[in-house]
């Protein structure tokens, strides 16, 4: 039997849409992520669901409609991310899967946390004063590690 993809899992693109719309409800709402978000544009939400979903292994969307790992990565640079705002990212992004009502079996979960702390740490130490990424890049490719589905 063929292990289907973490996006395939997750529900796809409905589900990832769901995820960032209960994500950026919460952000709007908190007093560490709100300043950092002010001004993000309309369709930013829209935008993480498809950087998720290229992740995952669904649709390159991002690489084809958004600019891929160059324009992800500019959107980050200069912000200086603290290691607060960090955990609170990836503390909400989690509490909103369960809102979401995406999967919470543990191997999807596992997963889906084990990406969020890497790319929040990422995206915290490609946003500090003086960092010097690489400006181009392949998307990441997020599989289920050490604990894909049983399928028998
Ligand atoms: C796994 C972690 C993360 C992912 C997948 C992610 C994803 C993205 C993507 C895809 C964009 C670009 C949206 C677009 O194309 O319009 C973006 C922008 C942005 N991200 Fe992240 N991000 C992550 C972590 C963080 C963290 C931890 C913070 C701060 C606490 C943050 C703050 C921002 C901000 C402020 C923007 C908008 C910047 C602008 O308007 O140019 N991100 N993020």
């Amino acid at each position: 039997m063929v292990v289907p993809t973490v996006y395939a899992w997750a529900g796809g693109a409905p589900a990832l849409r769901r995820l960032t719309e209960v994500f950026y409800a919460r952000v709007r709402q908190d007093e560490v992520l709100e300043p950092v978000f002010r001004r993000m544009g309309p369709h930013h939400q829209e935008h993480v669901a498809d950087w998720l979903g290229e992740v995952f292994g669904g649709p390159p969307v991002y690489t084809r409609e958004h600019g891929g790992y160059p324009a992800m990565l500019s959107h980050h640079l200069g912000l200086r991310i603290t290691e607060a705002q960090r955990a609170r990212w990836a503390a909400m992004v989690a509490a909103s899967a369960d809102e979401a009502g995406l999967p919470s079996d543990p191997e999807f979960r596992s997963a889906f946390v084990a990406y969020v702390e890497w790319g929040t740490r990422l995206a915290m130490a490609n946003s500090a004063e003086g960092a010097s990424p690489p400006p181009a890049a392949p998307v990441p490719r997020w599989g289920w590690g050490e604990a894909p589905p049983y399928l028998p």
